[in-house]
């Protein structure tokens, strides 16, 4: 078995991870006789300095024949989705400097707050991972959940690709990777204004106080999105499969409630599905697409009629993005004739000609050019949990990269 990297990061989530892996996974890795080192994170953006490290590490050993330029770097990633960020984002760095990209497989724990990766590879109603006899007397039945993605790595098995999203600011000098969500509207601002309360409510409750003060905000903005070989889809209710946009149709203007992008995990929270595509209608194996989730208010016909459009829109965003914690039901809702939205539908209205209520696309990805220069909360960029600003007159660009086989990042799940 190669050497394991196990990352620790002490301030993740409730402060777990120091003790989980000091009592649940390095007595796993000593009892099957796997060498490993552990790395704690030391403050904000060391898992990248630990990601460049590695990889550095990994070049020297690679040029002394000590390993194979195709050899694995497994990472248990001991923290949340940030810290799995914040390492590829240094490890992508390394490789911006000339290094070698190499294969790298992570393992998740869930020790973070939203543990968005973890919940997607094994979401909270998943049939346990099974064990084998080697493993079976070393494993409590209480820690199967959070372990499960080490066992799967342990057990050997194939791991799954795990795409990343290049996301370019005009104001920052280097691209942006991220793996888990890339989002402007609702959803950054929500992280921009939750991490006020972070101290105080670490949990994910402290999200839904974040959520109160941003949903009836508009945030004027214009988006084309980038085909890929497939062009650009939409989904559709109705055939529950994509549809095919001509080109004419790339081009969304806004304003915007929610605009949230992801490549990987159907789910952001344990219950929060936002991207059921991503599971329903899963992309093939280096297919480069991203899956994009929008709310788009002046759709709704009952906003267009109110004279206070953010009052109209406030209880409108809360029962959609509530339909998305019954297992991602938001996207089968449609407009009936009056402009209503049966919630409680499983299965599209009947309305004829009723429009879906979410509009989810699937393509390469997208330009977000804030269209009112004043709008400082339209500016707000979020790629997996850090935040960024676009300058005035400035826009984003996200484009999943191209992967190439051999090469990039895997995760056991
Ligand atoms: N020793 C440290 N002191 C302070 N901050 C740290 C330290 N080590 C890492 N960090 C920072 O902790 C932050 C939070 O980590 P992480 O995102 O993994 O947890 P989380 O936000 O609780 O979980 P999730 O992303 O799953 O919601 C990261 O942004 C990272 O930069």
């Amino acid at each position: 078995m190669p050497r394991y990297h196990v990352l620790v990061n002490p301030v993740s989530g409730a402060g777990k991870a120091p003790d989980f892996v000091e009592y649940r996974v390095l007595p796993l890795l000593i009892a099957l006789g796997i060498d490993y080192d552990v790395h704690v994170t030391k403050g904000v953006n060391d898992a990248g300095r630990i990601g460049r490290e590695l990889l550095l590490e990994r070049e020297q050993r690679v040029s002394e024949g000590k390993v194979k330029r195709g050899d694995v770097t497994t990472v248990v990633v001991g923290g949340g989705d940030g810290t799995a960020h914040e390492f590829m984002e240094g490890v992508l760095e390394g490789v911006r400097d000339g290094a070698q990209l190499g294969r790298w497989e992570l393992v998740t724990l869930p020790l973070g707050t939203a543990n968005a990766l973890h919940s997607t590879l094994f979401p909270p109603d998943s049939v346990p991972v099974p064990l084998t006899e080697r493993l079976e007397p070393l494993i409590a039945p209480g820690d199967m959940h959070a372990l499960a993605s080490l066992i799967r790595s342990l057990e050997a098995g194939v791991p799954r690709s795990l795409p990343v999203t290049q996301t370019t600011i005009s104001s920052e000098p280097k691209p942006i990777p991220s793996h888990i969500v890339l989002s402007t509207a609702l959803h950054a601002n929500i992280l921009a204004d939750s991490e006020a309360f972070r101290a105080e409510i670490p949990g994910v409750e402290r999200f839904k106080l974040a959520a109160a003060a941003n949903v009836s905000v508009f945030f004027p903005a214009q988006v084309q999105l980038l085909p890929s070989a497939a062009g650009v889809r939409m989904y559709d209710p109705r055939t529950k499969d994509w549809k095919v946009l001509p080109e004419k149709e790339y081009t969304l203007d806004g304003p915007f409630g929610y605009f949230l992008s992801t490549t990987t995990t159907p789910r952001l929270e344990p219950t929060f599905v936002v991207a059921p595509t991503l599971a329903r209608l899963p992309p093939g194996p280096h297919e480069g697409t991203m899956d994009i989730v929008v709310l788009r208010p002046l759709r709704d016909p009952a906003v267009r009629a109110a004279s206070d459009k953010g009052a109209a829109w406030a209880p409108r965003t809360k029962e959609v993005l509530g339909a998305a914690y019954d297992d991602g039901r938001h996207i089968a809702l449609v407009y009936g004739a009056g402009g209503t939205v049966d919630l409680s539908s499983r299965v599209p209205q009947h309305d004829e000609g009723g429009e879906p209520v979410v509009e989810v696309f699937r393509c390469a990805g997208f330009e977000w050019t804030p269209t009112d220069e004043s709008h400082k909360k339209s500016h707000i960029v979020c790629a997996d949990g850090s935040l960024y600003t676009i300058p005035p007159g400035g826009s984003v660009r996200a484009k999943v990269i191209e992967s190439h086989a051999g090469e990039g990042f895997w995760v056991w799940g």
